[in-house]
Protein backbone atom coordinates (compact mmCIF):
# COMPACT_ATOMS: atom_id res chain seq x y z
CA UNK A 1 0.00 0.00 0.00
CA UNK A 2 1.37 3.14 -1.01
CA UNK A 3 -0.30 6.70 0.31
CA UNK A 4 -0.11 9.16 -2.63
CA UNK A 5 -1.09 11.87 -1.61
CA UNK A 6 -1.79 13.88 1.70
CA UNK A 7 -3.85 17.19 1.84
CA UNK A 8 -4.83 18.99 5.25
CA UNK A 9 -8.45 19.95 4.80
CA UNK A 10 -10.25 21.35 7.47
CA UNK A 11 -7.85 20.29 10.43
CA UNK A 12 -7.77 16.62 9.40
CA UNK A 13 -6.25 15.37 6.41
CA UNK A 14 -7.33 13.93 2.35
CA UNK A 15 -5.68 11.04 1.57
CA UNK A 16 -5.09 9.35 -1.69
CA UNK A 17 -3.92 5.55 -1.65
CA UNK A 18 -2.64 2.85 -3.92
CA UNK A 19 -2.80 -0.76 -3.07
CA UNK A 20 -2.63 -4.44 -5.23
CA UNK A 21 -6.29 -5.51 -4.81
CA UNK A 22 -6.36 -9.80 -4.51
CA UNK A 23 -10.36 -9.62 -5.30
CA UNK A 24 -9.87 -7.43 -8.63
CA UNK A 25 -6.20 -8.68 -9.41
CA UNK A 26 -5.18 -5.32 -10.47
CA UNK A 27 -3.80 -2.08 -8.70
CA UNK A 28 -6.44 0.33 -7.03
CA UNK A 29 -6.66 3.71 -5.98
CA UNK A 30 -8.86 5.09 -3.19
CA UNK A 31 -9.25 7.90 -1.22
CA UNK A 32 -9.96 8.55 1.88
CA UNK A 33 -10.70 11.98 4.32
CA UNK A 34 -9.13 11.71 8.24
CA UNK A 35 -11.31 14.15 10.26
CA UNK A 36 -9.53 15.90 12.95
CA UNK A 37 -10.91 13.45 15.44
CA UNK A 38 -8.91 10.41 13.99
CA UNK A 39 -5.85 12.01 15.56
CA UNK A 40 -7.33 10.94 19.12
CA UNK A 41 -8.60 7.87 18.22
CA UNK A 42 -10.78 5.35 15.23
CA UNK A 43 -13.41 7.10 13.98
CA UNK A 44 -16.80 6.23 12.32
CA UNK A 45 -16.49 5.49 8.58
CA UNK A 46 -18.80 6.35 5.85
CA UNK A 47 -18.22 4.77 2.25
CA UNK A 48 -19.37 6.69 -0.96
CA UNK A 49 -20.29 4.83 -3.68
CA UNK A 50 -19.65 7.02 -7.19
CA UNK A 51 -21.14 6.75 -10.23
CA UNK A 52 -20.83 6.42 -13.85
CA UNK A 53 -17.68 7.60 -15.60
CA UNK A 54 -16.14 8.18 -11.76
CA UNK A 55 -12.67 7.79 -9.93
CA UNK A 56 -11.94 8.08 -6.69
CA UNK A 57 -11.58 11.56 -7.23
CA UNK A 58 -14.42 13.14 -8.80
CA UNK A 59 -16.62 12.94 -4.66
CA UNK A 60 -13.62 14.38 -3.17
CA UNK A 61 -12.99 17.42 -5.59
CA UNK A 62 -16.86 18.24 -5.89
CA UNK A 63 -19.11 17.48 -3.38
CA UNK A 64 -17.53 19.70 -0.29
CA UNK A 65 -18.31 16.58 1.90
CA UNK A 66 -14.92 17.05 3.81
CA UNK A 67 -16.41 19.97 6.30
CA UNK A 68 -18.93 17.80 7.41
CA UNK A 69 -16.78 15.03 7.80
CA UNK A 70 -14.57 17.01 10.03
CA UNK A 71 -17.30 18.70 11.89
CA UNK A 72 -19.33 15.10 12.25
CA UNK A 73 -16.06 13.09 12.71
CA UNK A 74 -16.29 11.08 10.44
CA UNK A 75 -14.12 9.10 8.18
CA UNK A 76 -14.83 9.01 4.22
CA UNK A 77 -13.77 6.26 1.80
CA UNK A 78 -14.35 7.35 -1.49
CA UNK A 79 -13.28 3.79 -3.60
CA UNK A 80 -13.34 3.68 -7.51
CA UNK A 81 -15.93 2.21 -9.65
CA UNK A 82 -14.12 -0.41 -11.14
CA UNK A 83 -11.14 -2.53 -11.49
CA UNK A 84 -8.52 -0.48 -13.93
CA UNK A 85 -4.98 -0.96 -15.97
CA UNK A 86 -3.70 -3.09 -18.14
CA UNK A 87 -5.64 -6.20 -19.45
CA UNK A 88 -8.54 -5.22 -17.34
CA UNK A 89 -11.19 -5.70 -20.43
CA UNK A 90 -13.47 -3.13 -20.97
CA UNK A 91 -16.53 -2.03 -23.68
CA UNK A 92 -15.47 -3.30 -27.13
CA UNK A 93 -16.60 0.17 -28.19
CA UNK A 94 -15.16 2.51 -25.21
CA UNK A 95 -19.05 3.40 -24.20
CA UNK A 96 -18.92 5.32 -20.73
CA UNK A 97 -22.05 2.77 -19.31
CA UNK A 98 -20.24 -0.34 -18.93
CA UNK A 99 -16.72 -1.25 -18.38
CA UNK A 100 -14.03 0.35 -17.06
CA UNK A 101 -16.00 3.68 -14.51
CA UNK A 102 -18.50 1.34 -14.92
CA UNK A 103 -18.28 -2.19 -12.31
CA UNK A 104 -22.01 -1.60 -11.13
CA UNK A 105 -20.80 -2.81 -8.09
CA UNK A 106 -21.36 -6.67 -8.69
CA UNK A 107 -19.19 -9.63 -9.17
CA UNK A 108 -19.54 -10.31 -12.67
CA UNK A 109 -19.86 -14.30 -13.41
CA UNK A 110 -19.32 -13.84 -17.01
CA UNK A 111 -16.27 -14.08 -19.04
CA UNK A 112 -14.12 -11.79 -19.96
CA UNK A 113 -15.63 -9.83 -16.79
CA UNK A 114 -15.03 -12.63 -14.33
CA UNK A 115 -11.69 -11.88 -14.52
CA UNK A 116 -11.07 -8.03 -12.42
CA UNK A 117 -14.99 -7.38 -11.65
CA UNK A 118 -15.67 -8.14 -8.79
CA UNK A 119 -16.40 -5.02 -7.04
CA UNK A 120 -18.94 -6.27 -4.66
CA UNK A 121 -16.29 -8.50 -2.67
CA UNK A 122 -13.80 -5.70 -3.11
CA UNK A 123 -16.44 -3.12 -1.44
CA UNK A 124 -18.04 -5.61 1.28
CA UNK A 125 -14.83 -7.63 2.47
CA UNK A 126 -11.59 -6.18 1.22
CA UNK A 127 -11.32 -2.93 1.60
CA UNK A 128 -13.07 -2.55 5.25
CA UNK A 129 -10.05 -5.57 6.09
CA UNK A 130 -7.04 -3.05 4.49
CA UNK A 131 -8.73 -0.03 6.16
CA UNK A 132 -8.77 -1.33 9.77
CA UNK A 133 -4.99 -2.27 9.06
CA UNK A 134 -3.92 0.73 7.72
CA UNK A 135 -5.81 3.40 9.29
CA UNK A 136 -7.33 4.60 12.41
CA UNK A 137 -11.21 4.21 11.16
CA UNK A 138 -13.49 2.13 13.30
CA UNK A 139 -15.17 -0.21 10.72
CA UNK A 140 -18.06 -2.13 12.90
CA UNK A 141 -19.72 1.54 12.88
CA UNK A 142 -20.01 1.82 8.83
CA UNK A 143 -22.50 3.59 6.88
CA UNK A 144 -23.05 3.87 2.99
CA UNK A 145 -24.12 5.99 0.50
CA UNK A 146 -23.38 7.12 -3.13
CA UNK A 147 -24.69 8.73 -6.73
CA UNK A 148 -26.68 7.19 -9.54
CA UNK A 149 -24.81 3.46 -10.36
CA UNK A 150 -23.03 4.42 -6.45
CA UNK A 151 -26.56 5.11 -5.51
CA UNK A 152 -27.45 1.68 -6.55
CA UNK A 153 -24.52 0.13 -5.07
CA UNK A 154 -25.03 1.59 -1.52
CA UNK A 155 -28.64 0.46 -1.33
CA UNK A 156 -28.14 -3.23 -2.45
CA UNK A 157 -24.74 -3.47 -0.62
CA UNK A 158 -26.48 -2.18 2.76
CA UNK A 159 -29.74 -4.01 1.94
CA UNK A 160 -27.76 -7.33 1.47
CA UNK A 161 -25.33 -6.68 4.74
CA UNK A 162 -27.91 -4.97 7.28
CA UNK A 163 -25.38 -6.08 10.18
CA UNK A 164 -22.24 -3.92 8.43
CA UNK A 165 -24.36 -0.57 8.25
CA UNK A 166 -25.65 1.10 10.49
CA UNK A 167 -27.39 3.45 7.78
CA UNK A 168 -27.59 3.74 3.65
CA UNK A 169 -28.51 6.78 1.54
CA UNK A 170 -28.39 7.72 -1.94
CA UNK A 171 -28.33 10.06 -4.72
CA UNK A 172 -30.45 9.47 -7.58
CA UNK A 173 -30.12 6.30 -7.49
CA UNK A 174 -30.51 3.39 -10.28
CA UNK A 175 -33.52 1.77 -8.19
CA UNK A 176 -34.04 -1.11 -10.23
CA UNK A 177 -31.20 -1.74 -12.16
CA UNK A 178 -33.21 -4.93 -13.92
CA UNK A 179 -35.51 -2.64 -15.27
CA UNK A 180 -33.57 0.08 -16.92
CA UNK A 181 -31.57 0.58 -19.81
CA UNK A 182 -28.36 1.09 -17.82
CA UNK A 183 -28.81 -1.04 -15.50
CA UNK A 184 -30.00 -4.07 -18.48
CA UNK A 185 -26.28 -3.97 -20.22
CA UNK A 186 -24.87 -4.10 -17.49
CA UNK A 187 -26.38 -7.29 -15.06
CA UNK A 188 -26.49 -8.94 -18.88
CA UNK A 189 -23.24 -8.61 -19.47
CA UNK A 190 -21.63 -9.05 -16.41
CA UNK A 191 -23.73 -11.71 -15.01
CA UNK A 192 -25.47 -13.12 -17.95
CA UNK A 193 -28.69 -13.50 -19.40
CA UNK A 194 -30.88 -15.31 -16.36
CA UNK A 195 -32.70 -12.55 -14.71
CA UNK A 196 -32.85 -14.34 -11.48
CA UNK A 197 -29.18 -13.64 -10.97
CA UNK A 198 -29.89 -10.04 -11.24
CA UNK A 199 -32.21 -9.77 -8.00
CA UNK A 200 -29.25 -10.18 -5.57
CA UNK A 201 -27.93 -6.96 -7.18
CA UNK A 202 -31.43 -5.11 -7.63
CA UNK A 203 -32.56 -2.89 -4.65
CA UNK A 204 -36.10 -3.01 -5.41
CA UNK A 205 -36.07 -6.59 -5.46
CA UNK A 206 -34.55 -7.27 -2.57
CA UNK A 207 -36.88 -4.95 -1.05
CA UNK A 208 -39.50 -6.91 -2.15
CA UNK A 209 -37.78 -10.26 -0.76
CA UNK A 210 -37.96 -9.45 2.53
CA UNK A 211 -34.94 -7.43 3.00
CA UNK A 212 -34.12 -6.16 6.84
CA UNK A 213 -35.06 -2.54 7.69
CA UNK A 214 -32.52 -0.32 8.03
CA UNK A 215 -32.66 3.76 8.11
CA UNK A 216 -32.63 4.71 5.14
CA UNK A 217 -32.40 8.28 2.59
CA UNK A 218 -33.05 8.82 -0.86
CA UNK A 219 -32.59 12.61 -2.79
CA UNK A 220 -33.49 12.97 -6.08
CA UNK A 221 -33.58 16.05 -8.13
CA UNK A 222 -36.96 16.55 -10.72
CA UNK A 223 -35.04 18.25 -12.85
CA UNK A 224 -32.93 14.94 -13.53
CA UNK A 225 -32.23 14.15 -17.50
CA UNK A 226 -32.07 10.36 -15.82
CA UNK A 227 -34.73 10.38 -14.02
CA UNK A 228 -37.92 8.60 -16.09
CA UNK A 229 -35.79 6.35 -18.00
CA UNK A 230 -32.75 5.00 -16.27
CA UNK A 231 -33.40 5.97 -12.29
CA UNK A 232 -36.71 5.29 -11.75
CA UNK A 233 -37.45 6.50 -8.15
CA UNK A 234 -40.99 5.69 -8.29
CA UNK A 235 -40.25 2.07 -8.14
CA UNK A 236 -38.31 2.13 -5.21
CA UNK A 237 -41.36 4.21 -3.46
CA UNK A 238 -43.92 1.47 -5.19
CA UNK A 239 -41.66 -1.29 -3.43
CA UNK A 240 -41.45 0.16 -0.15
CA UNK A 241 -45.11 1.16 -0.25
CA UNK A 242 -45.84 -3.12 -1.25
CA UNK A 243 -43.60 -3.89 1.99
CA UNK A 244 -43.98 -1.91 4.25
CA UNK A 245 -40.17 -0.47 3.71
CA UNK A 246 -39.95 2.64 5.81
CA UNK A 247 -37.40 4.82 3.81
CA UNK A 248 -37.61 8.82 3.35
CA UNK A 249 -37.26 9.60 -0.52
CA UNK A 250 -37.54 13.30 -1.30
CA UNK A 251 -38.16 15.03 -4.71
CA UNK A 252 -35.95 17.78 -4.78
CA UNK A 253 -36.94 20.47 -6.91
CA UNK A 254 -35.11 22.20 -10.22
CA UNK A 255 -31.85 19.88 -9.00
CA UNK A 256 -30.20 17.57 -12.10
CA UNK A 257 -27.99 14.97 -12.05
CA UNK A 258 -24.50 16.56 -11.21
CA UNK A 259 -22.69 17.35 -8.22
CA UNK A 260 -24.21 20.81 -7.82
CA UNK A 261 -27.02 18.93 -6.29
CA UNK A 262 -24.67 16.44 -4.51
CA UNK A 263 -22.86 19.04 -2.81
CA UNK A 264 -26.20 21.20 -1.77
CA UNK A 265 -27.79 18.57 -0.13
CA UNK A 266 -24.03 15.93 1.04
CA UNK A 267 -24.46 17.96 4.54
CA UNK A 268 -27.79 16.70 4.84
CA UNK A 269 -26.75 13.15 4.48
CA UNK A 270 -23.64 13.16 6.50
CA UNK A 271 -25.95 14.38 9.28
CA UNK A 272 -28.42 11.58 8.92
CA UNK A 273 -25.53 9.16 9.20
CA UNK A 274 -23.69 10.48 11.60
CA UNK A 275 -27.37 9.82 13.91
CA UNK A 276 -27.50 6.84 13.34
CA UNK A 277 -23.88 5.92 14.12
CA UNK A 278 -24.23 7.36 16.91
CA UNK A 279 -26.65 5.78 17.94
CA UNK A 280 -25.36 2.51 17.33
CA UNK A 281 -22.50 3.85 20.02
CA UNK A 282 -25.21 4.79 22.91
CA UNK A 283 -26.88 0.80 21.83
CA UNK A 284 -22.81 -0.74 22.23
N1 LIG B 1 -20.63 11.22 -19.81
C1 LIG B 1 -22.03 11.13 -19.65
C2 LIG B 1 -22.48 11.59 -18.28
C3 LIG B 1 -21.97 10.71 -17.20
C4 LIG B 1 -22.48 11.15 -15.87
O1 LIG B 1 -23.37 11.97 -15.73
N2 LIG B 1 -21.90 10.56 -14.84
C5 LIG B 1 -22.34 10.88 -13.52
C6 LIG B 1 -22.87 9.63 -12.88
S1 LIG B 1 -24.19 8.97 -13.86
C7 LIG B 1 -24.66 7.51 -13.09
O2 LIG B 1 -23.99 6.73 -12.55
C8 LIG B 1 -21.18 11.46 -12.75
O3 LIG B 1 -21.12 11.38 -11.54
N3 LIG B 1 -20.25 12.09 -13.48
C9 LIG B 1 -19.03 12.61 -12.92
C10 LIG B 1 -19.05 14.08 -12.56
O4 LIG B 1 -18.02 14.53 -12.00
O5 LIG B 1 -20.05 14.76 -12.79
C11 LIG B 1 -22.73 11.95 -20.70
O6 LIG B 1 -22.02 12.44 -21.52
O7 LIG B 1 -23.97 12.05 -20.64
Amino acid sequence: MEVLNRQRCFEGEQLRVQHRSQSLDCDMTFSLYLPPAARGGVVPLLYWLSGLTCTDENFVQKAGAQRYAAEHGVAIVAPDTSPRGEGVADDPEGAWDFGLGAGFYVNATESPWDRHYRMYDYIVDELPALLAEEFPVDVERASIFGHSMGGHGALVIALRNPAKFQSVSAFAPIVAPSQCPWGEKALGQYLGPDRENWKNYDSCALIEAGALQLPMLVDQGDADDFLEEQLRTGLLEQACADTGYEATIRYQSGYDHSYFFISSFVGSHIAFHARALEHSLAED
